[in-house]
């Protein structure tokens, strides 16, 4: 009786109508939640009651400030939240990506662990990033093209410090060293121990903004961390790198 109601009441096209909207809301609401939108939203509440309150008592300048503002405001909303954007539909084409934009094989995460294993015993800092299925070349800035073969003795000489091209970040794609010297977006986190400064900010600013990962040495303690997802995995020994690197980059099962 309810579902033939219902029949009557809705076709085929409002149901999907209503589920798209649904769906739609909810995704607002989760990016708000995630993002610092609420905090926005707050004082976007906040103004909205004011230019009401402008509207009935009738201060015609305030109101008119208010409509003009209001266009400008959307347009702030695309400029803070622009980054949030960028990720989100980056990752909405990563998942409808099939083929992987480049595959690291085992020998290079081999060399790239014993690069820093000798950078890690002699302090020698480091930032070294890994490609996964996304393209971040427009994320990053400032670097040197490389393309090269990975291997230990380049990496060590591309950190040494005192080189041209030893500050910054290295980035690898697939077998190839591609860039050197490369100046990564900063995560705004403050969820970072204060210890750790930008080389740290660094990698978590890359793999915040896209699917890579980054490993950094430290050139204080030469401490070894790995930044996945806006996470730092911190004081990691070689063997354990190596085993996170050949997971997160599809040549082990993730042991759950
Ligand atoms: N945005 C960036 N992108 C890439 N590399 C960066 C960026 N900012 C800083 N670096 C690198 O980090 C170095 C400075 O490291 P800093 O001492 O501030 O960080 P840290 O996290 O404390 O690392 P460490 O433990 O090695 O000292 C710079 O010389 C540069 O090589």
């Amino acid at each position: 009786m309810f579902f033939e109601l219902l029949k009557e009441l809705f076709g085929f096209r409002d149901i999907i109508d209503i589920i798209t909207v649904a769906l739609f809301i909810y995704g607002i609401i989760y990016f708000l939640a995630v993002t610092k939108g609420f905090q926005i939203l707050r004082g976007l509440v906040f103004l909205g009651l004011f230019w009401f309150a402008s509207e009935i008592i009738q201060l015609r300048t305030l109101s008119w400030i208010f409509e003009k503002l209001w266009t400008l405001g959307l347009f702030s909303i695309v400029v803070i939240f622009q980054p949030e954007i960028r990720r989100t539909l980056a990752r909405i084409g990563e998942k409808t990506k099939v083929i992987k934009f480049s595959s690291v094989e085992e020998r290079t995460i081999e060399r790239i662990v014993r690069a820093c294993r000798f950078m890690s015993d002699r302090q020698i800092g480091a930032l070294i990033v890994i490609e996964r299925n996304q393209d971040i070349e427009d994320i990053i800035e400032g670097c040197v093209y490389i393309d090269a073969t990975v291997s230990v003795e380049l990496l060590i000489t591309v950190f040494y410090p005192m080189t041209p091209l030893h500050d910054g970040a290295v980035v690898i794609r697939g077998e190839r060293i591609a860039f050197a010297s490369c100046v990564l977006p900063l995560s705004k986190t403050t969820e970072l121990p204060k210890k750790y400064g930008t080389r740290h900010r660094a990698a978590l600013g890359i793999s915040e903004e896209s699917d890579a990962i980054a490993v950094v040495v430290s050139e204080e303690t030469g401490e070894i961390s790995l930044a996945v997802e806006g996470k730092l995995e911190r004081s990691l020994d070689p063997e354990i790198l190596k085993d996170r690197l050949s997971e997160l980059l599809g040549l082990r099962h993730e042991t759950t």
